[in-house]
């Protein structure tokens, strides 16, 4: 093997982002929430970058694989997911339940270890493609598209954080005037063409009355509800009913296969998930019961950007249509999303991303969307170079903070504002 492919070192880097107080049926984004970014340097002096979930959990696996990563070669990104295992002490004892910020399904051992090796993967990728002068997607097979599209996020939200924090100039949106104001300055500023909105905060009739508002300021576009599984399969069926003419899809409206695919059989309206099909296991209950038409994969809890692509190979053959989900993220996740989203064939909606909401980042120049598209890099690796200072000061933050925010909770964040709230179902 090539010495210069052959990890010297792995540096971890945990830091607190800044956030905005956007809604959720958990409860609110907390003012900071945590990342990891990994750095993978190779003997040949290269170093590859990719980046994850940083609460506490995420941090002991990566501090346990990066003691035995140095010595392996760059190239062996199969071998990530046994070493991955062979580290984890904490397979036996994970709380299933829906994880306390992600909304992104039920905690398993397996789907925390991925989260992990996702980002050692990308960084052993990003490192590999430097070291070759190829970018990422060539290693991935090569790009089928030279730009891949996103949609704006829309959040109901308040102007400020209750018990401090950064602020930004956003200002509130708390019903359907504030989500088509929010919709507008993000078509001015970033030209998406599609909108999301994530729903589960209010009462179902104020949040079909936003994507009314939407449909009218926006005819035509691509419109899409996530409740994050908050709907009893009757509030579900109604909705669906109320916006069938406006919505491309509905994204995870009750929670589990079972309702899912109720709901799927008594409406016509597309259903997407990223809540009940988020691991390998969960596919074949819920593609036999035909449970979802959309699969929102998500490099960070897949397994890497290899498993998103085995994930697409999956969804082609079933018939399954594909897009991409997001959680918080910073731009290093954001050229991995867009360099694997360039590989997949079968890519027919706009991917999510919550990028827009980010004022902080760790690389060096921000990614620029025009007309909602983000153009593919062809530079070497994923095309982001690190911003030390950057990533110094977020870091400082992070080891200045008691701990409040070094696991993401949503529902302790809306707590602070109201101590007796409990997340609503409808
Ligand atoms: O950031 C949020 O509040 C989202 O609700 C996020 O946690 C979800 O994982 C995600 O965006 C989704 O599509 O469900
Ligand atoms: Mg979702």
């Amino acid at each position: 093997m090539d010495a210069k492919l052959i990890v010297d070192e792995v540096r971890l880097t945990p830091i607190l982002i800044s956030d905005p107080p956007l809604l959720n049926v958990q409860g609110v984004h907390q003012p900071y929430t945590p990342r990891l970014v990994v750095e993978v340097v190779t003997r040949g002096g290269v170093s590859g970058l990719g980046e994850t979930y940083g609460d506490t959990v995420y941090l002991d696996i990566a501090g346990r694989l990066a003691e035995v990563l140095p010595g392996r070669s760059i190239t062996d990104v199969n071998a990530l997911f046994a070493l991955s295992e062979s580290v984890d002490p904490h397979q036996a004892d994970v709380d299933p339940a829906v994880d306390a910020g992600g909304l992104r399904g039920v905690r398993t051992a397996d789907k925390l270890r991925l989260s992990v090796v996702s980002a050692f993967e990308t960084a052993c990728l990003d490192a590999l493609g430097r070291t070759l002068g190829l970018p990422v997607h060539a290693l991935l097979g090569g790009k089928v598209r030279d730009s891949v599209e996103y949609s704006a996020y829309l959040f109901h939200r308040w102007a400020t954080h209750p018990a401090g924090g950064p602020v930004d100039d956003w200002g509130a949106a708390l019903d359907p005037a504030g989500i088509v104001a929010q919709a507008r300055r993000f078509d001015r500023l970033h030209g998406f063409r599609s909108f999301k909105l994530k729903g589960g905060v209010f009462e179902p009739e104020r949040e079909i009355a936003a994507i009314r508002a939407l449909a009218e300021a926006f005819p035509g576009r691509p419109l899409r509800l996530d409740p994050n599984g908050a709907w009893s399969v009757e509030t579900s069926l109604a909705v669906a009913r109320e916006l069938g003419d406006v919505l491309e899809y509905l994204e995870d409206p009750a929670s589990g296969t079972d309702a899912m695919a109720e709901i799927a059989a008594r409406t016509d309206v597309p259903l997407a998930t990223n809540m009940c099909v988020t691991t390998f296991e969960e596919v074949p209950e819920a593609f036999a019961k035909e449970a979802v038409r959309i699969v929102l994969c998500d490099h960070h809890y897949w397994g890497g950007l290899g498993r998103t692509r085995e994930l697409a190979a999956l969804c082609r053959t079933y018939g399954v249509g594909l897009s991409m989900h997001s959680n918080t993220h910073l731009g290093i996740s954001l050229a991995a999303m867009t360099q694997v989203a360039a590989t997949l064939p079968g890519l027919h909606h706009a991917c999510d991303t919550h990028y827009p909401w980010q004022t902080e980042d760790v690389i060096t120049t921000r990614p620029v969307f025009r007309a909602g598209r983000l153009a593919v890099s062809d530079a070497p690796g994923l095309g982001v170079d690190l911003d030390r200072d950057a990533l110094a000061a977020l870091h400082h933050r992070w080891l200045s903070d008691d701990g409040t925010h070094h696991d993401r909770d949503d529902t302790a964040a809306m707590r602070g504002a109201a101590p007796d709230w409990k997340p609503s179902s409808w």
